[in-house]
């Protein structure tokens, strides 16, 4: 069962317009990283295109040798009992089975899965639940993902024989309406295997509206329990955002994902800005000589790619387009290659500002490769390594610090990592003689500040994440870093003296 804390009837209040359908408002003030909600899913479920076990969500291409309908790996040995047993029942030739269990039919299982929330007393006001969700029928309908489902979904349901024998039976409406609702409502979690992800659905946590300046952070737990807490102090009254995309994304990135993917247009301040807040995030740089330090963006009213300086510079969409998809192949194949990365962001300096998304995707991947040398001691970098990466921590917490304001994992992350090189990079000055005690310790204690900081952060995340366990991780090294500055402070002491 969907259990939720009493948190979110005390701290929110549902309400319902035009534009964003329900949605959820502050009931009173909220400090920065209050809980408005720990709620269990009311179904876990596996991407689309993906099979996986109904028990411990591994990958897999086997079925439940009792019921045949739902993935089993050969690992588990069963899955939910009610389910298994009532599909069971369900009399299906083999033929019918064969096309149920064929491998692209992949959708078959999640349309299942809600399918069988109705079949059981238990389940089924959770199932009530699930049709109140935004389904976004009218939007979807023809559209390919539709075609998609109703191939690989409803048409073997139909033929395979099943909708007709469960309760009520169920139709296309149905059927396109549950894995619906599952597109725009479910939130990622991770899945068993490291970098793949599954999907979840969460009562309560569907209905925080998008913002790409969220007020609200999300993290889900080892036992897929989400837990929605406040990112910055909020307004009794105010809307409570949640951000159903990669905030590291330019703005049109992130529209067409959420016009794809949730079918709406962000009205966001940061969609409104062609800046992006002046960072910049999308924008060219003018190549006209007379407005050197000028920037290219796309005028919202027009979609046109003008100068801020010189409107009469301009660049047509399809040289953007084209650039930015050559751009992204590039990046691709650059990858784990930093000699290759770094020539690239040398290159398209000359194109797009530095703050442009994918130099910061650039940018992330250099420190991520920088951070792998830094930890093989057998590579003995030298100090240029740890400066590099200091200086792309810098940059990329300069963005995120707008884009991202009060607390954030994303900003918790990136100053963990510029804390870290900072510290490794003063020490090893220090035990090479180009530093001395007193600088070391000043050096320190501005590492220790931004550990405070980054872990002020982390400290609302559950235990059971991966950054609850980094933040623990980062109460330890504190403590040893405090200590370090205590003994070198009273050795520098006993010298003056
Ligand atoms: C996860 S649901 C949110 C709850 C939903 N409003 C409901 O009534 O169940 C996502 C849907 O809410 C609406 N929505 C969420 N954020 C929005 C926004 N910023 N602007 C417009 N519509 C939004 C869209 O219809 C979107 O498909």
């Amino acid at each position: 069962m969907a259990a939720v804390t009493d948190d979110f009837v005390k701290k929110c209040e549902v309400k319902q317009n035009d534009t964003l359908g329900r949605f959820v408002v502050a009931r009173c003030n909220l400090r920065a990283g209050e809980t408005l909600l720990l709620e269990s899913p009311i179904v876990v479920l596996p991407q689309m295109g993906d099979r996986r076990c109904s028990k411990c969500f591994k990958l897999t291409e086997s079925f439940c040798r009792k019921c045949r309908l739902l993935a089993l790996c050969e690992d588990c040995e069963d899955h939910d009992v009610r389910n298994c047993q009532r599909l069971s029942e369900l009399e299906l030739s083999e033929d019918q089975l064969a096309v149920l269990q064929g491998k692209e039919h992949t959708e078959v299982q999640a349309a299942l899965k809600c399918l069988l929330l109705r079949e059981h007393q238990e389940t089924q006001p959770l199932y009530e639940e699930m049709t109140q969700m935004e389904a976004q029928l009218a939007a979807r309908k023809g559209t390919d993902i539709w075609k998609k489902y109703q191939e690989h979904a409803l048409a073997p349901l139909e033929n395979g024989g099943v909708l007709k024998q469960l309760r009520g039976g169920a139709d296309e409406e149905l059927v396109q309406g549950l894995l619906g609702i599952l597109d725009i409502n479910a939130f990622e979690i991770r899945a068993p295997e490291p970098g793949g992800s599954i999907r979840g659905l969460y009562r309560r946590a569907a209905l925080f509206p998008h913002s790409c300046m969220p007020n609200l952070q999300t993290a889900i737990d080892d036992e897929r329990r989400i837990k929605v807490f406040s990112n910055r102090f909020i307004a009794a009254g105010e809307i409570l955002y949640n951000c159903y995309t990669n905030v590291l994304l330019g703005t049109e990135e992130r529209r067409q994902i959420l016009r794809e993917g949730k079918c709406f247009d962000c009205t966001c301040p940061r969609c409104q800005d062609p800046t992006e807040l002046g960072t910049h995030m999308s924008s060219f740089i003018c190549s006209h000589c007379s407005c050197r330090g000028g920037y290219i963006v796309r005028q919202r009213e027009t979609g046109t790619w003008q100068c801020l300086l010189n409107p009469e510079h301009s660049l047509k969409q399809e040289f953007v387009s084209n650039m930015l998809e050559r751009a992204k192949e590039e990046i691709f194949h650059a990858r784990d290659d930093i000699y290759r990365l770094e020539l690239l962001l040398a290159k398209l300096t000359r194109l797009l500002h530095g703050n442009h998304f994918l130099m910061l995707d650039i940018k992330q991947n250099i420190a991520s490769i920088l951070r792998q040398i830094l930890q093989n001691i057998t590579h003995r970098p030298n100090k240029k390594v740890y400066e590099r990466k200091i200086r792309l921590c810098q940059e990329i917490l300069l963005v995120l610090k707008v884009i991202a304001p009060g607390v954030s994992r994303l900003k918790a992350i990136a100053l963990y990592e510029l804390a870290n090189t900072q510290a490794e990079l003063t020490r090893k000055l220090f035990n090479e003689k180009e530093q001395s005690s007193r600088d070391l310790v000043v050096e320190l204690e501005q590492v220790e500040v931004m550990l405070r900081e980054s872990l002020r952060m982390l400290l609302f995340e559950p235990l059971a994440t991966p950054e609850g366990q980094l933040s623990r991780t980062m109460l330890r090294e504190l403590k040893e870093l405090q200590d370090d500055i205590k003994t070198l402070q009273e050795s520098n002491d006993a010298v003056r003296n």
